[in-house]
């Protein structure tokens, strides 16, 4: 790592970061302390535009009926979910059983990690061509439109006799130094992977299909944990936290501190997600999108950063098996000719958005010509 000393005489410019490979560096304190904004984190003025001061109407689904009998209870908590994923993919869930001392719990490790001195952090950094690891607003991968974030992200199988696989990865990164952190992941992941099961039953359900259909799909699966804090910004309104797109990934289960900056994008407009202290936000990803043969919308969504506070959240992303085959089933899509999509593997898409393109709201379009050319590598 370099740095580049700022020239005598002259007011002191911040230092400059670079790594081995001359990326700039930028962590939490950097962009803390940067009186003007660096020009790699500017956004284009339509991902930035301002377009409506309302706030988004999404279901707020209770997740207890699932436990009742009340079948007219079950029947109206999946119509208020197809209409919502139907529309634009998004709800919010309470009674989710998730104990809300784990969630409190999870947000301390977050200032845990990102705590960390810089060495630190630049030690469990993303390595290329995967998401897990440290990113310092992903200025390792990309030039322009950073995001103005840290985020450490992290794998975690659905199947794991150890029920420690986030422990060992917190020692491996970390030593013994984290080893709390990893117990409260590992426990917090062991809690979404129900949650997401339980949404997926609701799922099934509302879309007339058998109540353990996408929950057989999903257990053997594996799922991306991220942690995002959104530091305060001085210049807020030319950034994003991150930027419009929707998750390639099948589902997100999301919490929210009660900062807000979370928006969905519906009939050309920006809503705001109000933050829900006991709710989980619950979004529907490319994937699944392709799993429902376009029936249900992959949300398109960014979040802002603010000039005051420190937004975090807790990001739960569920995949299937990476080579398991992502196709509707024949109840979705009665004959070939009305499929949406091509076959393909999560660990195709995967690859792709780590790869070859940068994630973003056309992730789908840009994917299937780069799958159907053969997946090349210098693409
Ligand atoms: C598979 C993934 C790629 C991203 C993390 C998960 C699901 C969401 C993706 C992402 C957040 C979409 C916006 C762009 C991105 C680069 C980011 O801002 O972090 C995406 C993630 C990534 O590629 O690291
Ligand atoms: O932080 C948020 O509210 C949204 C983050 C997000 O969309 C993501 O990480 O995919
Ligand atoms: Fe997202």
């Amino acid at each position: 790592m370099e740095s580049a000393t700022p020239t005598l005489g002259h007011a002191q410019p911040p230092k400059v970061l670079k790594d081995e490979n001359g990326a700039l560096i930028f962590d939490s304190t950097m962009m803390r302390n940067a009186s003007e904004i660096p020009k790699e984190f500017l956004w284009p003025s339509n991902d930035l535009i301002i377009t409506a001061d309302e706030e988004l109407n999404e279901p707020l689904v209770d997740l207890a009926v699932l436990k009742s009998e009340d079948h007219e209870a079950i029947a109206h908590a999946a119509q208020l979910v197809r209409e919502a994923c139907v529309k634009h993919g998004f709800f919010q869930v309470t009674n989710h059983g998730v104990d809300q001392e784990l969630i409190d719990a999870a947000y301390q490790e977050v200032d845990t990690i990102f705590g960390l001195p810089l060495e630190r952090k630049l030690a469990a950094r993303r390595q290329p061509g995967a998401v897990s690891g440290y990113s310092g607003a992903h200025a390792d991968r990309y030039s322009s439109k950073l995001p103005w974030k840290e985020c450490f992200s992290f794998k975690y199988a659905h199947i794991d006799p150890s029920h420690s696989q986030i422990l060992h990865y917190f020692i491996s990164l970390f030593g013994q130094d984290l080893r709390s952190s990893g117990i409260v992941y590992q426990k917090y992941c062991d809690a979404m992977k129900e949650l997401s099961f339980a949404i997926m039953e609701l799922l099934a359900i509302s879309l007339g299909l058998d109540r353990l259909y996408f929950k057989t799909f999903f257990e053997d699966g594996e799922s991306i944990m991220r942690c995002n804090s959104y530091p305060p910004c001085n210049n807020s309104s030319l950034t994003l936290g991150t930027g419009p797109h929707s998750d390639p990934t099948s589902l997100t289960v999301l919490h929210q501190d009660q900062v807000g900056g979370l928006e969905v994008y519906l009939d050309n407009k920006w809503f705001a997600v109000r933050p829900r202290l006991d709710a989980f936000v619950i979004n529907i990803g490319d994937t699944f999108m392709a799993l429902s043969n376009g029936k249900y919308k992959s949300c398109l969504h960014r979040a802002l950063v603010n000039r005051e506070v420190e937004r975090k959240s807790l990001v739960y992303f569920v995949n299937p098996k990476e080579d398991k085959t992502v196709k509707p089933t024949k109840k979705l899509c009665s004959s070939d000719e009305e499929r949406k999509y091509p076959d393909f593997t999560w660990s195709d898409l995967y690859e792709f958005t780590q790869k070859h393109y940068r994630a973003d709201v056309s992730t789908l379009q840009g994917f299937i010509p780069w799958f159907i050319a053969g997946k090349p590598s210098n693409y």
